[in-house]
């Protein structure tokens, strides 16, 4: 549904993407990772038709995105990740303007779109906050139902409540067998949703691979509280433990979580907290990973 060959784009100051290369089947989330700077809004870019590349290309429905950009752009849902609204429209005057050029006759989605978001349609967009015109970009891209859906870190600004609102709806357009693509430099946030993820550094792919081999590489670190400080001394012997702090111990875990819970289970366990993993260190994983083979 989805195919980039090749895609490059050299900006004057020598940085872009390069050699860009992967493809998505219709039906499947694909999360496109990478920290600030990667190149994702670049290729997302390139996607919609806004830029030519320098060499290589990219195609939806088998369509060229830079020679076809009008037909793909009418039947993809697309949110920036900066988005630009007109001056002096409410909510609802934005929406109506979009729909009107994306032919939108039933309008019965976009309104249930608007009540499970939850947010005033009336306030004018320049007064909103950044989550609210989050929420209308969000429904500009998917009131429609298009086949192809694609999203520029679309929960940046959202509350959990409302990421959580955001992660059915795209698990409901997926079961319909819309296709999407979406950006973000959170691996938590792309393991909730995605079946499959790129990661980007520095314009290059660095991997393409299933969520689920990703969260195998991942290494997971838990804050262990037992009731005492020899129970969290006893566990070194049978867990990967990176430091102990009287009765608290870090524990890494990397795939095998079977081992960790039933390890655990012989002791009197107080609390448990996961330190979320920042993307440098998924990278980092991976590369041990990579070198170690
Ligand atoms: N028009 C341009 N001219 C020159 N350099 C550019 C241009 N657009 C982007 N870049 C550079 O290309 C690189 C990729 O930028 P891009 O916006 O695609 O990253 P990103 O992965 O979307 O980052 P973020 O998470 O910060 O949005 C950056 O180094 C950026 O400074």
């Amino acid at each position: 549904m989805i195919e980039l060959n090749r895609l490059t784009k050299e900006f004057s100051n020598g940085k872009g993407i390069f050699d860009v290369n992967f493809s998505i089947p219709q039906g499947e989330v694909f999360g496109f990772l990478g920290p600030n700077g990667a190149g994702k809004s670049t290729t997302i870019r390139h996607l919609m038709g806004f830029m030519k590349p320098s060499s290589g290309s990219a195609s939806i429905f088998g369509l060229d995105t830079w020679k076809d950009a009008a037909k793909i752009q009418k039947r993809t849902g697309y949110l920036p990740g900066e988005i630009a609204f007109l001056d002096g429209m409410d909510g609802m005057e934005f929406l109506k303007l979009i729909g009107g050029m994306r032919g939108l006759k039933q309008t019965n989605y976009r309104d249930e779109l608007i009540q499970r978001l939850q947010f005033d349609v009336k306030t004018p967009i320049r007064k909103m906050s950044k989550g609210m015109k989050q929420k209308v970009g969000i429904v500009a891209a998917f009131m429609h139902q298009p086949e192809v859906i694609i999203l520029d870190e679309p929960t940046s600004g959202l509350d959990p409540l409302m990421q959580r609102i955001f992660i059915d709806l795209v698990s409901e357009l997926k079961a319909k067998g819309t296709t999407f693509l979406m950006s973000s430099h959170s691996f938590a946030e792309i393991e909730r949703t995605c079946d499959r993820a790129a990661i980007i550094k520095d314009g290059k792919i660095v991997v393409v691979e299933d969520i689920h081999a990703l969260q195998q590489k991942q290494r997971r670190l838990f804050e262990v509280t037992f009731s005492s400080a020899e129970e969290a001394e006893q566990v070194k012997h049978h867990l990967d433990v990176v430091s102990i702090s009287d009765n608290r111990a870090e524990i890494a875990v990397q795939g095998d979580y079977n081992k960790f819970i039933s390890t655990l289970a012989a002791y009197e366990i107080r609390n448990i907290d996961i330190h979320e993993q920042h993307l440098e260190e998924v990278f980092l994983n991976y590369y041990d990973r990579e070198a170690s083979i």
